[in-house]
């Protein structure tokens, strides 16, 4: 049967990139959203803001909440040390499937944890099954409507310390209210809005919440 679009970008990841280099697994990706088919990675423009917060807070332990095709996972992972313990859940065996190739063309597959699975039945076995204690960063990009559920489940299993960086993708498009909402006043974060560019696009305006949990 014919491609997928998560699977062309594959295709033209593995005859345009170079193997073992995320960078050029990255630029790729990118390539192809601005010159062919546009998808929904985080993209270079609101990628840059990712790399920096990223680097600001250096976690040990980073959880993302939606993989996709792994571009923000290879995004992330290349900015951690080899001793950072980071995981990814994706709840679409497709896109899974594909970001599983994607990650182990950039050469970063012992440096990511991928879980092919629900968030919301992942985070409360992420103590027990995980090994994890509190978690230093978190990067949810997965569906605007489960975005408060799932911080609030982090909450109420004690993975969030004073100080854990939570940052949100899509607050102005496709649109997270509830959760821009909830971050901002419920009391729990220091929480501020970095405005940007919609992936791939010059035009259509996005952002990223970055929320510290006042612990
Ligand atoms: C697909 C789409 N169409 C129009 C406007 C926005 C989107 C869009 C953009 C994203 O960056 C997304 N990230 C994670 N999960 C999503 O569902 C998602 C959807
Ligand atoms: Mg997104």
């Amino acid at each position: 049967s014919a491609m997928s679009k998560e699977q062309r970008v594959l295709q033209y990841v593995q005859q345009n990139a170079s193997r073992g280099d995320p960078d050029s697994v990255l630029a790729a990706v990118d390539k192809f959203g601005w010159e062919t088919e546009w998808a929904m990675n985080l993209g270079d423009v609101k990628g840059a803001i990712l790399d920096r917060f990223v680097k600001e807070t250096a976690p040990q332990t980073m959880l993302e909440l939606g993989t996709y095709m792994g571009y923000s996972a290879i995004r992330i992972a290349r900015l951690l040390p080899e001793t950072a313990k980071f995981m990814t859940v994706e709840f679409d065996q497709e896109n899974a499937a594909v970001a599983r190739e994607m990650i182990e063309f950039a050469g970063l597959q012992n440096r990511i944890i991928q879980i092919t699975s629900d968030t919301a039945d992942v985070i409360p076995q992420l103590k027990t099954k995980y090994d994890v204690e509190t978690l230093d960063m978190v990067f949810i990009d997965h569906w605007k409507d489960v975005y408060v559920r799932d911080i609030k489940l982090l909450e109420t299993n004690k993975l969030l310390r004073k100080g854990t960086v939570v940052v949100a993708d899509n607050i102005i498009k496709p649109g997270a209210p509830e959760y821009a909402e909830y971050v901002r006043t419920c009391g729990k974060y220091d929480s501020t809005f970095h405005e940007s560019r919609f992936e791939y696009s010059n035009d259509d305006i996005d952002g990223l919440e970055k929320s510290v949990f006042r612990g």
